[in-house]
């Protein structure tokens, strides 16, 4: 509980320390005498535009059910915002009452929470005074560390994905690493997308003219140089600075297009403001357990233009994913060590649990249907894994299917990808000359492409490859694509 004299003082206090501050408050405070909801008062107080707040006044808003948080000077309300984090609940919950700016810009650009909460959780600014000195807006509020620990090799070094893969394992970081290479329990369903492509063998043709090779493709009336889109994932931020900025623009770049997730680390705004004007995009949608949050979500891809709304089904829970545990745990015992005496916490804080309500489990084909109704624009459902569903998408009116099983990140012995494309095409030939088919999975060369275009996809996305080529920043990104399309087109030429 609070009283308005409580907030003539920080008034005062601001107004002695800042220009232009408004007067009124203080000589409306004065006379005021009763006593109410602290909340309600700081409420009403933001509804006159009044909106300067102090660090104390910040900090008495602490508990789950009445919660601010300080990000980069702006003062918002996450009581409702918490659960639905999708980097869990306890990071916010440990920021109730305090400035979150410095950790907030280690893992987000600085649009990312407007786009998230909606205006009405602006409560207000921190007062002049307060706001911390680093804000020299561009240069601090965005994420600049260096995301590397090594040294990396020259990119004219890097002759295929699996070069990239090789220098991720030395230069990214141990969290880094284990957050992007790891999948769930044993990680065969990872390594099985990448051997199954392995597995199938060509029977090439001789003898037909392959002087003219074209390799582009048509999606959703856009065409693409090669088919070859990103396979959308989170977290980018983790391998360079300037994350889905720097792989959105190599993508274009080099003639495809940008799939923007949902748990990007910066706001699609701020994505596609660094793109052509124009350029389409399709965005990745988790639908979370609230709707309206949903909707939101839903209102900002229409609003900036997006071709196509890819709709993530295959991750109901969270999955095991035991090298985030190990390093999680190896971080907990190091901190026990240098504490001496202290008792020893190694429990992990990425299990299962500690998934966030931005991801609905109980998610069905009607929510599809929906989404496609409420948008009106094309849906692909991504995390296709049998023939059945495919139908299913058919039959809902998806404008494609996007077959995947998350990398290996959601069902450990999940049939590899290529298998299901097979399945497909084996089951349902006529769904795959009536869809889009997007597949992901083990695509690590040319040739893999080649095999499930082959087979009958459209186009393929690459996850993994992207996170690595991404440590060089868009140029990475730009010289995975060349080398791919080299490849691509060579081994088009010999097999047509
Ligand atoms: C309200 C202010 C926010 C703060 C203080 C904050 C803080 C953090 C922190 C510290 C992490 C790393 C957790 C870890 O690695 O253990 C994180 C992860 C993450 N946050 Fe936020 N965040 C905020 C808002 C948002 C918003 C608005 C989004 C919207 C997408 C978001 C999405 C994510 C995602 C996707 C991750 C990565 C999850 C993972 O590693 O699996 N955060 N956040
Ligand atoms: C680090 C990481 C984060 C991911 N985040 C998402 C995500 O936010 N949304 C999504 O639909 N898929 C996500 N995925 C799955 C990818 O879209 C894709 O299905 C998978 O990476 C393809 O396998 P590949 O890495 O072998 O190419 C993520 C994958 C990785 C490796």
């Amino acid at each position: 509980m609070g009283t308005i004299q409580k907030w003539a003082d920080i008034a005062d206090s601001q107004h002695r320390n800042s220009e232009g501050f408004p007067e009124y408050l203080i000589r409306g405070a004065e006379s005021v005498q009763w006593t109410f909801d602290l909340r309600q008062e700081s409420l009403a107080i933001m509804q006159e535009d009044l909106g300067l707040l102090t660090l104390d006044e910040v900090r008495k808003h602490n508990s789950s059910d009445d919660a601010w948080l300080v990000v980069n000077n702006v003062v918002w309300d996450v009581a409702d915002f918490a659960s639905y984090h999708p980097g869990g609940e306890e990071v916010i919950i440990r920021y109730f009452g305090r400035d979150a700016s410095d950790i907030y810009n280690e893992f987000h650009g600085p649009g990312l929470i407007g786009e998230f909460l909606k205006e009405e959780k602006k409560v207000g600014k921190l007062s002049v005074t307060q706001a911390q000195s680093r804000n020299a807006p561009q240069q601090q509020q965005s994420p600049q560390k260096a995301k590397v620990r090594a040294e990396l090799p020259d990119l004219q070094e890097i002759l295929n994905l699996n070069d990239f893969e090789k220098a991720a394992r030395t230069c990214l970081n141990e969290k880094a690493w284990a957050y992007i290479s790891g999948a769930t329990n044993d990680n065969l369903t990872r390594d099985w997308n990448t051997d199954w492509f392995q597995k199938l063998m060509f029977r090439p043709r001789v003898l037909r003219s392959v002087k003219h090779v074209d390799c582009s493709t048509i999606i959703l009336g856009e065409k693409l140089v090669m088919p070859i889109l990103n396979a959308p994932a989170s977290s980018a931020i983790l391998v360079h600075p300037h994350a889905e900025k720097a792989l959105a623009k190599g993508l274009v770049s080099q003639g495809s297009i940008v799939i923007i997730p949902t748990m990007s680390s910066y706001s699609t705004e701020e994505i596609v403001g660094d793109l052509p004007d124009k350029q389409p995009f399709f965005y990745q949608l988790y639908v979370s357990e609230d709707r309206a949050f949903t909707k939101t979500l839903l209102d900002n891809a229409i609003r900036f233009k997006a071709s196509a709304i890819v709709v993530t089904v295959d991750l109901p829970v969270f999955s095991k994913r035991e090298a985030n545990e190990r390093y999680e745990q190896k971080i907990a015992r190091a901190k026990t060590i240098s504490k001496p005496g202290s008792v020893g916490n190694t429990q992990t804080s990425r299990l299962p649990e500690r998934a966030s309500r931005a991801i609905d489990p109980n998610l069905s084909w009607s929510d599809i249907k929906w989404i496609k109704e409420y948008t009106g624009l094309p849906v692909f459902v991504k995390g296709i894994q049998c023939a059945e569903d495919a139908l299913s998408a058919y039959q809902i009116g998806c404008a494609g299917i996007y077959i995947s099983n998350h990398g290996g990140r959601a069902v450990d012995t999940a049939q590899p990808a290529i298998v299901t494309l097979a399945e497909v095409r084996a089951m349902h030939p006529k769904l795959m000359e009536r869809m889009i088919v997007l597949i992901d999975g083990g695509i690590r060369r040319g040739t893999d492409i080649l095999k499930a275009i082959c087979l009958g996809a459209s186009a393929v996305c690459l996850g993994r490859p992207f996170f690595y080529a991404l440590m060089y920043g868009q140029e990475g990104v730009e010289h995975a694509l060349e080398g791919e399309r080299l490849w691509y087109s060579s081994r088009v030429a010999r097999t047509e």
